[in-house]
């Protein structure tokens, strides 16, 4: 893990894994600028501090390349009215530590360069113990860290629902603009783990096995969440799932070949899973597809992208504030996966926080 300061004093950190590289550059001024949801007004309160959390390896490193780049832009245009510290991940999950310690350190954003893996793990930094991080000095009442997104990613499909686009100059412009939205993020917990978020889509069965294998194809660019899906077809076998919605009664589903759960719109690099999902929306947006063979996938692949598949039969949607799984018959072999993190199997909980998090939008 590399953790970089740029115009400022340092701040305590997580626990090094390797080793922490810090370069400062001290700035002079020290005006305050309000991050008013219409315009950056001074305060003449502190400077604000954003914590940058940059995945190196993000879209097959392009990322980190892209990253050094646009950095003179950032600075530029956030000023000396900024405090910018960037921290370089060395590997999974360190964004979640990085990002628990920037708030309760007090930082006001904490900025995800890279994908929906990184920004994925920057929002469970936002939460510890089922509850949101807060700064030490807030005295345990609310969390005020802004969550922000350059994204770097293979897929970005996160940024696609605000029509976003892996540009990152265009995110910087958003960051320095400084309108903020509160957005709904996911929680899954099951019995023994504790909770775990996600902002824009958790699935379960064929798409989290799809998940795994895109994992390997990044190199294809988009096209490997396509090879996934193919190659998780593969043995694949639909399963008979029970499903509780709202705390209601159990309902049997047969056969079902995946469950996408969205709190935003996309996956697999562009596929418009759960078109009517609205991260503001606070409820998640349930797609069950059954009884899926490998060729209808071919045959609707062109509708995924689209959004159009809700009209196919075997394919049906629920609005949902809180949906439950479990498997009728115990296999042990359907997998979850939360913005295309792999969690183990079920059976799971999933639940809506409306308004968890405030977001440069
Ligand atoms: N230094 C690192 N080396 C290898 N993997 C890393 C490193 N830092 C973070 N990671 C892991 O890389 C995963 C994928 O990164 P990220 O999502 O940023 O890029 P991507 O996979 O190209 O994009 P997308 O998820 O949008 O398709 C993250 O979930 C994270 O756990």
């Amino acid at each position: 893990m590399v953790y970089g300061i740029i115009n400022s004093s340092s701040i305590l950190l997580p626990k090094p894994a390797t080793s922490f590289a810090i370069r400062s550059e001290q700035s002079t001024t020290a005006t305050d600028v309000s991050m008013n949801p219409t315009n950056c007004r001074p305060s003449p309160s502190r400077r604000r501090e954003f914590v940058f959390i940059v995945n190196p390896k993000g879209a097959n490193g392009r990322a980190g390349k892209q990253w050094k780049k646009i950095l003179p832009y950032l600075k530029s245009h956030l000023g000396e009215e900024y405090i910018i510290r960037e921290s370089l991940t060395s590997g999974p999950s360190y964004a979640i530590d990085i990002t628990r310690e920037a708030i309760k350190q007090g930082a006001d954003a904490v900025i995800a360069v890279g994908g929906d893996g990184t920004l994925h793990e920057v929002v469970n930094g936002f939460f510890w113990a089922g509850n949101p991080v807060l700064a030490h000095n807030q005295g345990g009442t609310h969390a005020t860290t802004a969550l922000g997104l350059i994204p770097l990613g293979t897929g970005s499909d996160f940024a696609r629902s605000f029509g976003w686009k892996n540009d990152p100059y265009e995110a910087i412009n958003r960051i320095v603009k400084g309108q903020k939205s509160r957005i709904d993020v996911g929680v899954i917990t099951d019995k023994s783990n504790g909770a775990h978020y996600f902002i824009n889509v958790a699935d379960i069965h064929l798409s989290a096995k799809a998940g795994y294998y895109a994992s390997m194809y990044k190199r294809f660019g988009n096209l490997c969440y396509v090879i996934g899906a193919l190659r998780a077809f593969m043995g694949h076998s639909n399963q008979d799932l029970k499903i509780k919605i709202n705390d209601g009664d159990w309902e049997i589903f047969p056969q079902v070949t995946a469950l996408c759960i969205g709190n935003a719109k996309f996956f697999g690099g562009g596929m418009m899973i759960t078109p009517t999902a609205d991260p503001h929306s606070g409820s998640l947006e349930a797609v069950i597809l059954q009884n899926f063979k490998w060729y209808d996938f071919i045959l609707k692949l062109h509708k995924l992208y689209r959004g159009t598949h809700l009209s196919e039969k075997n394919i049906c949607l629920r609005s949902v504030r809180s949906i439950e799984v479990e498997e009728v018959v115990q296999s042990g072999g359907i997998y979850i996966q939360s913005d295309g993190e792999h969690l183990g199997c079920l059976p799971r909980k999933f639940r809506i926080l409306p308004a968890a998090i405030e977001m440069f939008v």
